[in-house]
């Protein structure tokens, strides 16, 4: 990639073009030659490990740290353009930050006061069909309304990207799903990015259009959802078959019960796989492990 292509990607509708990120902390290369695309109108789910490099990808792209390397978010440099970026940029941390003690309307007066973008009439209206009152404390909320103030801000915050760091930590599973699908619903058009973090993958899957694996710094899968399966089969596997599948390398394999197994083949074509039992495109949680095996060995 030469710096011409650099420079017209950034300028024709691409939210986010990294090239060659590098981020040293004292003991640890946390961003090693990171180098990705973001087209404008996706949902990109950002997928790795513990420590992978995923929060770090999401500072330098809000100009939060210091790397080296070419990065330009909606055409600017976070490093030098932070100010103005941030027009543009709703970033929003896991739904626990809100302060206990805080109330209703004082997190309204918070966000009004930190992104120009929001739009507090539109906040009220989404709140106005929840039970939430202006004076109640955060506190005083059950898990599920935390959940409708949350939303209810970053909603109402009119941002070109939206960049989500582990979003729904702590919440159980129905207020997860019930985020995900409102933020798919409610906020995001084609105007819009959304980049999100989350262990929790199973439950972003379907909302996703693309997706990321990140590994020791290192942007080791890159694909539109859509085209994962053209890439990626699993395929169950009789007892009799199995060696002769092991053959074919498959990435990963996991074993069932009454003698079966499950292998996750990259690029084999899907004709010879069928010969060794059905096939289907892998859950994005079987892709994952299969990709990161030998992570914490
Ligand atoms: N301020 C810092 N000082 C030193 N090392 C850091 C700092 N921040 C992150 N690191 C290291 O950089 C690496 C990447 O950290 P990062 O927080 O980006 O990972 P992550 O993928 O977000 O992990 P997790 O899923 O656990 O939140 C880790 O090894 C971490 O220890």
């Amino acid at each position: 990639m030469n710096a011409d292509t650099f420079t017209s990607t950034a300028t024709t509708g691409s939210v986010a073009t990294a090239r060659n990120l590098r981020k040293a902390y004292k003991n640890k290369l946390a961003l090693d030659n990171t180098t990705f695309d973001i087209p404008t109108g996706r949902i990109v789910g950002l997928i790795g490990p513990n420590g992978a490099g995923k929060t770090t990808a999401l500072k330098a792209m809000l100009g939060l740290i210091p790397f080296e390397g070419e990065l330009s978010i909606l055409g600017r440099d976070p490093r030098t353009q932070r100010d103005e970026l941030m027009r543009d940029v709703c970033f929003i941390a896991d739904v626990a930050v809100l302060p206990r003690w805080i109330r209703v309307k004082e997190a309204i007066e918070f966000v009004a006061g930190v992104h120009p973008r929001f739009d507090r009439a539109k906040c009220e209206r989404f709140l106005a069909n929840t039970q939430l009152k202006p004076q109640m404390r955060v506190r005083e909320l059950s898990k599920g309304m935390i959940v409708q103030l949350h939303l209810a801000l970053v909603m109402a915050i009119d941002a070109k990207l939206l960049v989500l760091d582990e979003p729904t930590l702590g919440l159980d599973i129905l207020y997860r799903k019930q985020f995900y699908q409102r933020l798919l619903e409610d906020y995001f058009d084609e105007e819009k990015t959304i980049v999100i973090t989350t262990h929790q993958v199973e439950e972003i899957e379907h909302i996703l259009t693309d997706v990321m694996f990140i590994r020791d710094g290192k942007i080791v899968l890159h694909s539109e959802m859509e085209t994962l399966g053209e890439r990626f089969t699993e395929v169950l596997v009789n007892t009799e078959q199995a060696t002769e599948a092991r053959a074919l390398k498959p990435l990963d394999e996991r074993a069932l019960p009454f003698g079966k197994t499950v292998m996750l083949f990259d690029g084999v074509p899907s004709e010879r796989l069928e010969t060794l039992g059905e096939t289907r495109t892998p859950g994005l949680a079987d892709l994952f492990v299969a990709t990161m095996k030998g992570t914490y060995a």
